[in-house]
């Protein structure tokens, strides 16, 4: 299913493939992300989202097609070298430095614009020291966007979980990125949690006028925050579109509640209205 394009795009995958053996996780995806815009990128288990993920950050190697971003190829390159180009991402599973404190894991994802070099380090020259300030005053700025400031001396491990996942944005953020891909960020919130989570992502979307592609299950998230949904199955895109298109569209009622779905819904949707 090919993309239309208005202006320059920010991100665009060109029939993207990824295949792991025979199995063609990703299958010839195109996909294209205008700038500020705030995408989700929904499916069933197994369908090939997060390996789209890897595949951008350089986790992977594309088996076909291409990753341009900002009308550079960047498939295949070393993650640090995409992170530096303004790529972050964020995980399914929390990664963190769970035995550092909040405050220190910031100023790490900082430190690629610490300004300073080894031997002022080594040498702990007056310049080290003023730009090591300069670096926790930053790294106390991320923490008030995410409301964590009271907790920077906390240790990462012993926040409750939703405070880990917004500290986990905290730090992809400190790269400045210009493009910013969370994996599952409202998972394992309650649904109090995951609307506070829909505000922040709209905030720093605002504030660090980001580009936003989110992998999200929680429809309430998906459908709450995204102007553009584009639905995968088996590795290839079923749908794309509003959240209103993907939402009545058969393709995708199929893939998610099974063969036959789509009929069922329309009869009842019928009966409903009668
Ligand atoms: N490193 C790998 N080696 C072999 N197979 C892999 C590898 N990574 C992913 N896969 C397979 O590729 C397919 C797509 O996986 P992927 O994790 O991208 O799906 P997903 O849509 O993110 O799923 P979920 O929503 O469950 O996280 C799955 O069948 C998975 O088992």
């Amino acid at each position: 299913m090919a993309e239309n394009t208005n202006t320059t795009p920010i991100l665009e995958l060109r029939k993207l493939c990824r295949y792991f053996g025979g199995l063609k996780a990703v299958n010839e995806v195109d996909l294209v992300l205008q700038p500020h815009a705030l995408n989700g990128l929904i499916g069933p288990n197994g369908s090939g989202k997060t390996t789209i993920f890897n595949v951008i950050t350089g986790i992977y190697e594309p088996t076909g097609g291409e990753v341009v971003f900002e009308g550079q190829s960047i498939g295949g390159l070393d993650p640090y070298i995409i992170n530096q180009m303004g790529i972050a991402r964020t995980f399914q599973n929390i990664r963190l430095f769970p035995n550092l404190t909040v405050l220190d894991n910031v100023r790490i994802a900082y430190h690629t614009h610490a300004g300073y070099s080894m031997s002022d380090a080594i040498m702990h020259s007056k310049h080290f020291d003023k730009k090591e300030n300069e670096l926790t005053e930053k790294a106390q700025d991320f923490l008030r966007v995410f409301n964590l400031q009271d907790r920077q001396a906390e240790i990462a491990r012993n926040l409750p979980y939703g405070e880990q996942r917004r500290l986990e944005i905290a730090r992809a953020l400190a790269s400045s990125p210009k493009l910013l891909l969370l994996d599952e960020p409202a998972a394992g919130m309650n649904p109090k949690e995951a609307i506070t989570l829909m505000e922040l992502i709209h905030f720093i979307r605002d504030k660090f006028d980001l580009t936003i592609l989110l992998i999200e299950h929680q429809m309430r998230v998906v459908m709450g925050i995204c102007e553009h949904i584009t639905v995968m199955d088996f590795g290839q895109v079923i749908a794309r579109g509003s959240a209103q298109d993907v939402q009545k569209d058969s393709h995708v009622i199929e893939a998610y509640l099974g063969p036959g779905a789509a009929e069922l819904s329309k009869q009842y949707l019928k009966e409903r209205k009668q």
